[in-house]
């Protein structure tokens, strides 16, 4: 992952991400997780998105970056491909078994994986050497997930912390060999009205000098599908195994919404106008 995000700015900009739906390279500080905290995240990334995969868009484009042997990228594209589907699978498999930890079908959720609008981020974090080290130096700022799960690979370096909503503290979550982090995202807290929740975590930059590098794969789900809470009570189970009737009346913490309709919005809110707008307030 260090040889995509170690090429010079300008080749990396000749694949830019450029809204919520395409894949591409993401300029450092384009996000800000944090709406409240209001400062870029200390991070950039390559986004691979759905059309980097399957060619569903029919796009002439290739999303890919050149590979040569001088840049050293020669099979960045199979191997990344080949993550992106395995990852896939992975999130299909755990939301079968989400879904009869419910007491539904194991298929339940098969409409909402299908030609889902997923994204995996290769993500470099760094400190800024031309800086101090501060306290607040956040690399990826507090936040929930978006989709029904995530899948998150993180290297050794560590910074990944859950916020403890009971204390107000941060458990951190160091990273374990062989294993990824599956988070609950916030549209399975609206499948199940609140009973899961999508827990809010952020990420510590690293200090200077140092370069952690993660991957989160979203299942953020068909943009079509819409997304309602599960009729709980008693006849829950019924009810959705049969798909017909009425659903039993239950307090709707959540209104109905599309997948796609919810994932534009929290992305919009998440990213800053242009990596080149905060250059100026940070080089002091
Ligand atoms: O890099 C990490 O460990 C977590 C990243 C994350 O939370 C996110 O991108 O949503
Ligand atoms: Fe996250």
């Amino acid at each position: 992952m260090d040889k995509v995000f170690s090429q010079p700015e300008s080749f990396k900009k000749t694949t830019p991400k450029i809204d919520h739906v395409h894949g591409g390279y993401e300029t450092f500080q384009r996000y800000s997780l944090d709406v409240a905290r209001g400062k870029p995240d200390l991070n950039e990334g390559f986004c691979i998105a759905p059309e980097f995969v399957d060619d569903r868009e029919k796009d002439t484009r290739d999303p890919w970056p050149m590979e040569t042997e001088d840049n050293g990228l020669v099979g960045f594209k199979e191997t990344a491909r080949e993550y992106y589907r395995k990852a896939d699978e992975l999130g299909r498999f755990i939301g079968g078994l989400i879904a009869e930890g419910l007491g539904l079908p194991s298929g339940y959720f098969e409409e909402y994986f299908e030609k889902q609008m997923s994204h995996c981020r290769l993500i470099h974090y760094y400190g800024q050497e031309s800086r101090k080290e501060q306290e607040d130096d956040i690399g990826a700022g507090l936040h929930t997930d978006w989709g029904l799960i995530t899948i998150l690979y993180q290297d050794s370096v560590g910074g990944l912390e859950v916020l403890d909503k009971e204390t107000g503290n941060f458990i951190t979550v160091p990273p374990t060999d062989g294993a990824y982090v599956i988070n609950c995202g916030d549209l399975l807290s609206r499948f199940t009205n609140g009973v899961y929740t999508s827990a809010q975590h952020r990420v510590k930059a690293p200090p200077p000098g140092v370069h952690r590098y993660s991957i989160p794969y979203f299942c953020d789900g068909n943009p079509s599908y819409l997304v309602d809470v599960l009729p709980l009570g008693a006849e829950w189970k019924e009810w959705v195994e049969g798909r017909r009737g009425k659903a039993p009346e239950v307090e709707k913490h959540y209104q109905p919404i599309k997948a796609g309709v919810y994932f534009e919005g929290k992305w919009k809110e998440s990213t800053l106008p242009s990596s080149e707008t905060h250059a100026s307030s940070i080089a002091v």
